[in-house]
């Protein structure tokens, strides 16, 4: 790129993007595009940003410029349900989610990427639950140019997608409310209704509800007829220690496999994920009626979008997997559950 002074620039065409800030205003863009050709009273307009020196087109036999490292790189990054925009601003490109559903990123080929430290690609936690629209990365390479050598070898690490959004598959559920107190009618059922609306956030419709007393025959029989009838099951109450606690055992008798029971995320510890004829059936500990967010909101997005939890993922996730209990709660943009993401 040639640097010309701000007296020389005058009808030069500018080489890339010229940002301005302006704090009073919270605002940071672009105040001169690339392309623009340098008028005279542009001049002190480019004073009062700071500038005394500006770089003008010229025809790059070895570099590339940081849009068009942008531009090339971006398509190679996205994969399903990813857009981008086609034009970079300050040398960026943005990726949005075209769906709803989970983000995912292969965390180890993006560190591959960044490696190299000229390209910058943040990502937002893989597996993050998304909507449609919501921006999920951004690429730039940071200096203004790179060599055509390093536009090959970012190419080289993002020959398959880096980036991508599963939709969720499961669409309907069942909720078997269990507890001797709730089915005789002493208190009242506070579970049908929270799940239901969480369900409904990702699209699924609750299409069967019981309320059974702690035995574990009527649990059983419950758990597999509402397996055969819907693509989730979710089960609350009895699921840790008092000896009328016989929900993961039903569970277990009904045939739902499960490696282990519970896992190290609190709250929610109880929370017990299984499958029945590749059916997933969830123990719901109590829990969930009165924290905001418990082990079963890290974990559904992802059940929702068809993927197994390995017992291995579920060890880890006691790393971050302590809940902060904000007086006022921002999860998922908020640190629980991303420890093992
Ligand atoms: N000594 C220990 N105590 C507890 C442990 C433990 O490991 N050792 N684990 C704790 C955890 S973690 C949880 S969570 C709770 C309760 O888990 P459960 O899922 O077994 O819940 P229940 O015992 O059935 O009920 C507890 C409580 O919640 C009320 N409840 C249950 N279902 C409903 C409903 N549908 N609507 C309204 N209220 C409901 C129930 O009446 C009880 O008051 O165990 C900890 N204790
Ligand atoms: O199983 Mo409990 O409070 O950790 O939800």
């Amino acid at each position: 790129m040639k640097k010309l002074s701000l007296a020389e620039a005058v009808g030069e065409t500018l080489g890339y993007d010229i940002t301005e800030v302006k704090r009073s205003m919270n605002y940071k863009g672009v105040a001169f595009k690339r392309g623009h050709v340098i008028q005279e009273e542009d001049i002190s307009v480019l004073q009062g940003l700071g500038k005394n020196h500006i770089y003008v087109c010229e025809e790059f036999e070895t570099d590339v410029h940081e849009d068009t490292a942008a531009t090339t790189l971006a398509p190679k990054i996205a994969g399903e349900n990813i857009s981008f925009e086609d034009q970079p601003r300050e040398g960026k490109i943005n990726f949005y989610a075209q769906i709803r559903g989970i983000f995912k990123v292969d965390y180890e080929r993006l560190a591959q990427l960044n490696r190299l430290a000229i390209p910058s690609l943040p990502t937002i936690h893989n597996n993050f639950p998304v909507v449609k629209g919501k921006q999920v990365a951004a690429f730039r390479i940071i200096p203004l140019t790179c060599t055509r050598q390093m536009l090959e070898q970012m190419l080289e690490q993002v020959e398959q997608p880096l980036i991508c959004v599963k939709p969720y598959k499961i669409k309907t559920a069942a909720i078997l409310v269990t507890g001797n107190e709730v089915h005789s009618g002493r208190i009242t059922d506070g579970f049908t209704p929270l799940l239901t609306a969480k369900l409904q956030q990702y699209g699924v419709t609750v299409t069967y509800t019981t309320i059974l007393p702690d035995v574990k025959a009527e649990i059983s029989q419950a758990v597999k007829k509402a397996a055969e009838k819907s693509d989730l099951v979710l089960v609350t109450g009895g699921s840790s220690v008092d000896p009328d606690d016989v929900t993961v055992t039903a569970l277990h008798e009904a045939g739902v496999q499960f490696d282990e029971q519970g896992n190290p995320i609190q709250p929610g510890n109880n929370l017990t994920i299984g499958y029945i004829n590749a059916i997933p059936v969830c123990a719901v500990p109590a829990a969930a009626l009165v924290f905001e967010k418990t082990a079963l909101d890290i974990f559904l997005p992802r059940i929702l979008a068809g993927e197994t939890i390995s017992k291995e993922e579920i060890a880890k996730s006691g790393h971050g997997g302590l809940c902060h209990f904000c007086p006022k709660c921002h999860y998922p943009i908020c640190p629980f559950g991303w420890g093992a993401s």
